[in-house]
């Protein structure tokens, strides 16, 4: 049985098949903003992202992914608290059962309905499954989804739901701007740690933004109507697809804002 989120292949047993489960940079983790040193030489993120490298969107049986164009520097990630240019390869999310559970980070304690995460990677190397196997390979910028007002942006991408209810299933998705899911405010967290589902390589940069973005919950009710199971499987609804914070080993977390 391949790794999931129930009892018996869920992230308790990821360490099995995937011993770096257990590493010194695992993800994600609880972010403690009392502990999380300022860093005054922290650049502002530089997020230029182009809509017509938007191509298409897809439920891969653990969560819903749209997925970009990345061969080009049409939408990329710059400054911030990495070097060089990161290109635009995917954006996912992660949520829960019901709105007391979803996120990955958490902030002392608390724990976010979900979490949206824009993945990037390195252009020092040659794609992303290369860069993905160095230790500066990914920047992945997380977005923090709040119950409130009705997220426009995101009904967008709640629209297309029903072309990719189950697992495998994938439709187009042609101009959709990422930047519309970014809060208004682009302070964050940043630190060291790696890809929150197996292959769990230990080659992200987090780059975790303080606000929060705002969801309906009638649109977190749309999230959950999506499946972990194909089409003629017993239906499984797609739900709590999120790992629990990890042990932080030391590492520093650093605040672009004081
Ligand atoms: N939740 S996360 O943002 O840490 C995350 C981002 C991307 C991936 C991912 O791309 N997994 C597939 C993969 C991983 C390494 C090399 C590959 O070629 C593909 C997994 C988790
Ligand atoms: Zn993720």
């Amino acid at each position: 049985m391949s790794w999931g989120y129930g009892a018996d292949n869920g992230p308790e047993k990821w360490v099995t098949n995937f011993p770096i489960a257990d590493g010194p940079r695992q993800s994600p983790i609880d972010i403690v903003p009392g502990e999380a040193s300022f860093d005054g030489g922290l650049k502002p993120l530089n997020l230029k992202y182009d809509p017509s490298t938007c191509l298409d969107i897809l439920n891969n049986g653990h969560s819903f992914q749209v997925t970009f164009a990345d061969d080009s520097d049409s939408s990329t990630l710059t400054d911030g608290p990495i070097s060089g240019i990161y290109r635009l390869k995917q954006f996912h999310f992660h949520w829960g059962a019901s709105d007391d559970r979803g996120s990955e980070h958490t902030v002392e304690g608390t724990k976010y309905p979900a979490e949206l995460h824009l993945v990037h990677w390195n252009t020092k190397y040659p794609s992303f499954g290369e860069a993905a196997g160095q230790p500066d390979g990914l920047a992945v910028v997380g977005v923090f989804l709040k119950t409130g007002d009705d997220n426009p942006s995101l009904q967008k991408i709640l629209d297309a739901f029903d072309a990719i209810k189950a697992k495998g299933k994938q439709t187009s998705f042609p101009g959709f701007d990422p930047a519309t899911l970014l809060p208004g405010c682009l302070d964050y967290w940043t630190y060291l740690g790696s890809l929150t589902t197996p292959p769990l390589l230990e080659s992200v940069t987090w780059i975790v933004c303080k606000e929060p973005i705002s969801v309906s919950c009638e649109q977190m009710a749309k999230f959950r109507s999506l499946l972990f199971s194909a089409e003629g499987e017993a239906e499984c609804c797609m739900v709590d697809n999120y790992r629990p914070p990890q042990p932080l080993k030391g590492r520093p977390v650093r605040a672009s804002f004081q």
